[in-house]
């Protein structure tokens, strides 16, 4: 635990520089929350009590238009799960996405392209930050997977306890990384083997696999398909039955299993952060994140 309570000085640190966001204003009563039920909101992260759920707080990710996961983003989203953490009527959270068809597109891809090695790095230091976070929460975090969910996405996913995606072939989850000719972290690499095991993943990560519904059951990347119509009402009676185990004795037993994997980061954070800014900053990497994002556009026709 003390790891975790470790985090939150280090994450306050982390954060100083980013809680102007304007609008990131905590704990104000969002818009039609005139019943009185206490809604945290921040323009691109709006925190809801679960109207059906005593302690239950939905989390609906709404950066329009793929909640690519850009500075400003990671910034409100660790914003509110740090307010969460320390906000003691809270024992789980729902996570979900308030973009249509989308749960995350991942990294933001213009954080990463065309940009000096200093921004690479608070960048990096933020999607560290966001991932343990949410790894390492001592609340219950369910993922409600109603959108297509590629690298940092699917990490987002990996990072939760639980995961429920619905059922729509569109909806396809993975670490893609390769297809774009990057890689993915270590961290990366080592959440998706804890969840699929060595061989899956590494076909998985080496192909950049995005795995439809049907296949990521299969495969173990989620653990429950249902009708989309489901997806919410699933993701809370799930959370029903893990808020029935003592939250200490689950807390210190999600800290016993994940603590091995997110020391590996935590022993070397500014390591891992020279080594992406060095890897990012390539030539042939800034030149394959153009290709990809021209593609992108391209797409569009
Ligand atoms: C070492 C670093 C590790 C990396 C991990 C990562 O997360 S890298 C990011 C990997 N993400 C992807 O590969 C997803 C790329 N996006 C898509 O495949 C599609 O956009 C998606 C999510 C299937 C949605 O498709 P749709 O047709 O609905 O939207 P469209 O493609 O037109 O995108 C809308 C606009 O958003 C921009 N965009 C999409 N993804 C990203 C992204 N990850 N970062 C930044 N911007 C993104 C896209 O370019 C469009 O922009 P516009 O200005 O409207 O043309």
């Amino acid at each position: 635990m003390a790891l975790t309570v470790g985090l939150r000085p280090l994450t306050r640190a982390l954060l100083r520089p980013w809680a102007r966001v304007p609008g990131a204003a905590l704990g104000r009563p969002a818009a039609g929350s005139g019943d009185g039920v206490r809604c945290f909101g921040s323009p691109r992260v709006l925190v809801e009590p679960d109207p059906a759920a005593v302690g239950v707080a939905v989390m609906k990710m709404r950066n329009p238009p793929v909640n690519s996961l850009s500075l400003e983003f990671l910034t409100e989203l660790l914003i509110s799960l740090e307010k969460l953490e320390n906000d003691k009527t809270f024992r789980g959270i729902i996570i979900t996405s308030d973009c249509p068809g989308i749960f995350s597109a991942g990294l933001d891809l213009l954080e990463m392209y065309g940009r000096d090695p200093a921004h690479c790095a608070e960048y990096w230091k933020a999607v560290q930050e966001l991932w343990l976070r949410v790894y390492l929460s001592n609340l219950v975090v369910i993922g409600a997977i109603n959108g297509i969910s590629p690298a940092g996405g699917c990490l987002l996913s990996l990072s939760c306890d639980y995961r429920v995606l619905a059922n729509n072939p569109k909806y396809a989850i993975g670490l893609n990384e390769t297809l774009l000719g990057i890689i993915a972290p270590f961290w990366f690499k080592d959440v998706l083997v804890n969840t699929i095991g060595h061989r899956a993943a590494e076909r998985a990560l080496q192909l950049g696999f995005l795995f439809p519904p049907s296949d990521a059951l299969q495969v173990g990347i989620v653990d429950q398909v249902v009708p989309e119509d489901q997806v919410q009402s699933t993701a809370r009676s799930v959370m029903a039955q893990w808020l029935a185990i003592p939250d200490h004795a689950r807390q210190l037993t999600k800290n016993l299993v994940r603590k091995p994997t997110a020391d590996r980061l935590l022993q070397q954070r500014d390591a891992d952060i020279q080594n992406f800014v060095r890897f990012i900053s390539r030539d042939s990497i800034q030149k394959s994140l153009h290709v990809y994002l021209e593609k992108l556009k391209q797409k569009k026709g």
